[in-house]
């Protein structure tokens, strides 16, 4: 899954992982996080989910990544916001308005220093759709750069010899290979995929609560 592949998403407009409504599972698992008002959630892969809009509604600072700027120009479009855009690295744009920053490029070319202070990391379809070897460096890459803040972290388990991803299964081992050595991983909830994945793979949505050690 190159960058060409997820630019070929966004060019067609096959974001099937794209919901049409607030995930759910954020509004009822947002408060483990405790979060203050006006604390600032990281949120990797960020595509153009309606849970920034959530967020932001919820008085939190928002800053995401993501590679496609058509993903980031439709994001702003949808929120009815002007960005201010500027060039921050050689790779990397932000697009940026009150309590939103949104860089487009990698998450592996965003550093520290350009994420700045963060107190939550909110993972929905952004880990899944990693194949499992880009898996140990994203966990590593994100710890490093938010500074091992607590996470929400939204999976998905299914037969993955049935149909190959993205979205890729990741099962509570892979959680704990991935964040055992940095944080207490507690699963909060399992709940079946309705209708499953594509054409019908039964499949578990689960979320994780990852508090730093
Ligand atoms: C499965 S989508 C999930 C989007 C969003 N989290 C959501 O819940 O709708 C994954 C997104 O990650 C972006 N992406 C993939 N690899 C990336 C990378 N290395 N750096 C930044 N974004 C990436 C893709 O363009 C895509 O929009």
């Amino acid at each position: 899954m190159d960058a060409q592949f997820w630019d070929m998403k966004w060019q067609k407009n096959q974001i099937g992982f794209h919901l049409s409504a607030v995930n759910p599972l954020l509004v009822k698992y947002f408060p483990v996080l405790e979060l203050k008002e006006g604390a600032r959630i990281f949120v990797p892969l960020c595509g153009k989910t309606l849970d920034i809009h959530w967020l932001l509604q919820r008085g939190m600072k928002v800053v995401g990544v993501e590679l496609s700027q058509i993903a980031v120009e439709q994001l702003f479009s949808e929120l009815g916001i002007t960005p201010q855009i500027s060039q921050v690295a050689s790779n990397m744009l932000c697009f940026k308005a009150e309590n939103l920053n949104i860089f487009v490029g990698d998450i592996f070319a965003l550093s520290r220093a350009l994420l700045g202070c963060v107190q939550a990391i909110y993972d929905r379809a952004a880990l899944v759709a990693l194949p499992p070897a880009m898996r140990i460096t994203y966990a590593e890459h994100l710890i490093d750069i938010s500074g091992k803040v607590e996470q929400l972290l939204v999976t998905l388990g299914y037969d993955q010899s049935c149909i190959a991803g993205p979205p890729f299964s990741v099962t509570q081992q892979d959680i704990q290979r991935y964040y055992g050595a940095d944080y207490a991983i507690m699963c909060l909830d399992n709940t079946s995929v309705a209708g499953g994945l594509k054409g019908g793979v039964p499949a578990t949505e689960s979320v994780w609560l990852l508090k730093p050690e």
